[in-house]
């Protein structure tokens, strides 16, 4: 018996067990529901889509799998080379093995006394190929392999972090980190959706403790964690059913050939000159064939889940960023920091008219104050000035020139902006003021300091400049916080200051302290308050009234 004696057998078994795998593999279907879009840069999930889509889907990887960098290109390629030539050593060796073993078994079982000897050269060629050659191809195709997915995996993280550090303020305002709705609970959702739902809303949750706390909802929380694990769980159990099929049905496949290869090859030896040989020489080829088909059920398997968990990072790939630089943009150039505000109109929703038509003119170097009724569109203003935002209509200027037409980098260099909602890193004081001014010196920092009446608080602190100041900066106080942003402000050293009700938390006579200084500071700047204390704008040179959706 050969090869070729058996080749029809083999055949015959090898399409049947490919054409069983085929139909097990996991199915892609269209019949499943269509999502809601969710705010938030549409969370829903789109409706599950066919194969062809999931690898046209896959084009946008492309870009991001051929680095940019030669060196690492070069690399890249002799990764895959390496890993191609290992696949074709590996399918050698699994053709070779079974032929080694067949000489092996039939020195022992051979009829013929006198031939029968220990065939140590012939165990010492399959043990070489089978399992040295073999060990050694896997571990290099392997190591090689890890490397470059290794890469492509580095390359997408860094691209949708890139993604999503540069969307506009709208994307990060409007992105939520964790709810559990109503559609979660269809079972349609992809387990991995559930688990970034379940960690949104436990992160959430602890991130805002004091809340929870204040409003005495522990065990409302509870539950609805509870919920959302039940969920995932539920989820988990769904996407999971297609897994358990297509891993169990090479299996059977596997089971069926080998018991058949079994019975094919005794009935051979038993009827015809067969060898003990063959027999072990067939065994060893079955083997050699099945293992490449489970490979490929179980990286159809991957590439399906892969595909559908996946859609958020494909989502966020192919997300369009708002508010961007122009093909043409030139760098601001900076003059005396002129801000001209002509006929503005703003919205948010593109329904509910925040700014509108609203005209003004602010000399570079002069002291402007905001005052005016809450939710008016002041903070709003300051938006539409380092453009986080752009205007539905009219126009922003700044030394002349609108801010849609320079690069957005070279403009905010010249801005610095106290907001009403502190940020800060869960990292120490010192770390976070320096965040204003990388080149900084202690001296710089703790001069800030000094003028933000903020210095000898820190010295009073256990770590002085080194104490951490906790999530969100829980553990400052929030006047704490306000100076700690004039003092990052004051680092900044920038032509244009924006103050949105910088000093609110302040009592009175640090306020004055704070004002002492400023007013100094604000010689040759332009700076535009918005308060609604009096003592703060008294040092204004000119004072803007602003009413909501009313002309200013
Ligand atoms: N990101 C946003 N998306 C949608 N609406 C917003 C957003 N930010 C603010 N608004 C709405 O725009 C309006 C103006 O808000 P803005 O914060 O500019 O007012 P404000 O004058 O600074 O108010 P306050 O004096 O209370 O700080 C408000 O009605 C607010 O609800």
């Amino acid at each position: 018996m050969n090869l070729v004696d058996n080749f029809p057998a083999l055949l015959l078994l090898f399409l049947i067990s490919t054409i069983y795998l085929l139909a097990t593999f996991p199915k892609t279907s269209d019949d499943k529901k269509t999502t809601k879009t969710q705010p938030g840069g549409g969370e829903g999930r789109p409706p599950t889509r066919g194969w062809c889509e999931h690898i046209k889907e896959l084009k946008i990887f492309l870009p991001l799998l051929v680095p940019k960098d030669v060196a690492i290109r070069r690399q890249m390629i002799f990764d895959y080379s390496v890993v191609m030539v290992c696949l074709g050593a590996d399918r050698l060796i699994k053709l070779a093995s079974p032929i080694l073993l067949r000489q092996v078994v039939d020195v022992l079982a051979s009829d013929d006394r006198a031939a029968k000897r220990l065939p140590w050269v012939e165990v010492l060629l399959f043990v070489i190929c089978h399992s040295i050659l073999g060990k050694v191809v896997s571990d290099v195709s392997s190591t090689y392999q890890s490397q470059a997915t290794g890469r492509a995996e580095d390359a997408i993280t860094v691209a949708l972090y890139n993604k999503l550090l540069e969307q506009s303020a709208e994307y990060h305002e409007n992105s939520k980190s964790g709810t559990v709705d109503s559609e979660e609970r269809n079972g349609f959702k992809s387990y991995l959706d559930s688990v970034t739902r379940v960690s949104g809303l436990g992160l959430d949750t602890i991130q805002n403790w004091q809340t929870v706390s204040h409003f005495n909802r522990i065990d409302y929380e509870r539950s609805r964690f509870e919920d959302a694990v039940r969920s995932c769980r539920k989820s988990w159990i769904q996407c999971s059913k297609p897994l358990r099929w297509s891993a169990l049905a090479p299996k059977v496949v596997s089971c069926l050939g080998i018991g058949s290869v079994c019975l094919l090859g005794c009935y051979q030896i038993l009827h015809s000159d067969r060898s003990a040989g063959d027999f072990a020489m067939l065994f060893q080829f079955w083997t050699g064939l099945i293992s490449p088909m489970n490979n490929l059920v179980g990286i159809v398997a991957y590439a399906d889940r892969f595909l559908a968990d996946n859609h958020k990072i494909i989502e966020i790939l192919r997300l369009e960023t708002k508010v961007r630089d122009k093909e043409d943009a030139t760098d601001f150039k900076l003059g005396k920091g002129s801000i001209e505000f002509n006929h503005v109109q703003f919205s948010y929703d593109g329904q509910r008219e925040v700014v509108k038509d609203v005209s003004f003119k602010i000399e570079g170097g002069k002291t402007v104050a905001i005052v005016g009724e809450t939710g008016g569109g002041k903070s709003t203003m300051f938006k539409l000035l380092c453009r986080a935002y752009d205007v539905t209509a009219g126009s922003v200027e700044i030394d002349g020139q609108d801010v849609r037409d320079v690069r957005m980098a070279t403009l905010r260099d010249h801005i610095s902006i106290v907001p009403q909602n502190i940020g800060v890193f869960n990292t120490t004081i010192y770390e976070n003021l320096r965040y204003a001014n990388l080149d900084a010196t202690r001296e710089q920092i703790e001069d800030a300091c000094i003028a933000a009446a903020l210095h000898k608080r820190i010295l009073s602190l256990t770590n002085a400049y080194e104490e951490q100041v906790g999530e969100k900066g829980a553990k400052l106080s929030g006047g704490e916080l306000q100076r700690l942003a004039i003092a990052r402000a004051l680092l900044r050293k920038t032509q244009i200051v924006l103050f949105d009700k910088a000093t609110s938390n302040l009592d009175a006579e640090t306020e004055d302290r704070i004002q002492t200084y400023l007013k100094k500071w604000y010689q040759g700047r332009t700076v535009i308050v918005v308060a609604h204390r009096l003592a703060t704008v008294s040092n204004a040179d000119m004072i803007i009234s602003a009413a909501m959706g009313t002309k200013w």
